[in-house]
């Protein structure tokens, strides 16, 4: 596991930016796991950045997405859809077709799971899945205490996920209680990782994650068993890890 620290969110945005961009110019055909929530905003904002600049070209690029709602249409603004759209999808040459995100309103989840997981295998399987980390560890939407050998399922989110993700909602009712989700097993497939992480209140967690028994009740604890992995991460989200390295 390689780690960098990173003095500001924006420092932390550009690295992994810079991360994605070398497996986009290695391997314009590559595939790219992607991730929602707040933390890869800066990161998609920086790869769109340099697209308008001509420094990359997404035009033979494929893509995955870790997880969506259930419930949610793509045009609602909520949906990671609508989320993956704005952010990265709209704004570069990226074709409409070769972007995967799972069925959220698929009216038979089981079979929306098992097509979405043979679909990443067709491709090829990940060659950089991008994660973001929850308070409790999550990643994609594998809440603490699921099976790490779990392939695209359906989740029932917990409490604290949902907690945490009511600001996106007018209410916390409004938040959908379930998710369709690339399990553990898929993620650990991918041909490499990069976590990202900003902020203190993420601290803990990062620090019971990367050095932590490897336990379902952090999920994330599983991607010290990955040989590939890649964390980036600012000062606040690693200030509970002991590290000299410090870049950006
Ligand atoms: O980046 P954030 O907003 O802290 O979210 C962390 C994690 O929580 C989720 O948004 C799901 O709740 C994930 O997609 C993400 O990795």
């Amino acid at each position: 596991m390689k780690i960098y620290k990173t003095k500001t969110y924006k420092d932390m945005s550009r690295k992994a930016a810079n991360i994605l961009s070398a497996q986009v110019i290695l391997k314009p055909d590559c595939v790219l796991g992607l991730a929602t929530g707040s933390t890869p905003i800066g990161t998609y904002d920086q790869l769109v950045e340099w697209y308008e600049k001509g420094d990359l070209d997404f035009s033979e690029v494929k893509t995955v997405n870790l997880d969506e709602y259930r419930g949610l249409t793509r045009t609602d603004d909520q949906s990671y859809y609508y989320f993956m759209h704005s952010h990265l999808f709209d704004r570069v040459n990226i074709r409409p077709e070769n972007t995967n995100v799972p069925d959220g309103m698929a009216e038979n989840p089981d079979a929306e799971c098992a097509r979405y997981e043979a679909l990443i295998q067709s491709m090829g399987g990940v060659d950089i899945q991008l994660l973001g980390i929850g308070h409790n560890g999550h990643i994609g939407f594998n809440e603490p205490g699921e099976s790490f050998a779990k392939e695209t399922h359906c989740v029932n989110l917990t409490e604290r996920t949902i907690e945490a993700n009511k600001r996106f909602f007018a209410t916390a009712d409004d938040v959908p209680k379930q998710a369709i989700s690339m399990g553990i097993k898929t993620i650990m497939r991918a041909r490499k990782i990069l976590l990202i992480a900003s902020g203190e209140d993420k601290a803990d967690i990062m620090a019971q994650a990367l050095l932590g028994p490897v336990v379902p009740e952090v999920p994330a604890s599983i991607l010290q068993m990955h040989d590939d992995v890649v964390v980036v991460a600012d000062e606040a989200a690693l200030s509970k890890i002991p590290m000299q390295d410090s870049i950006g």
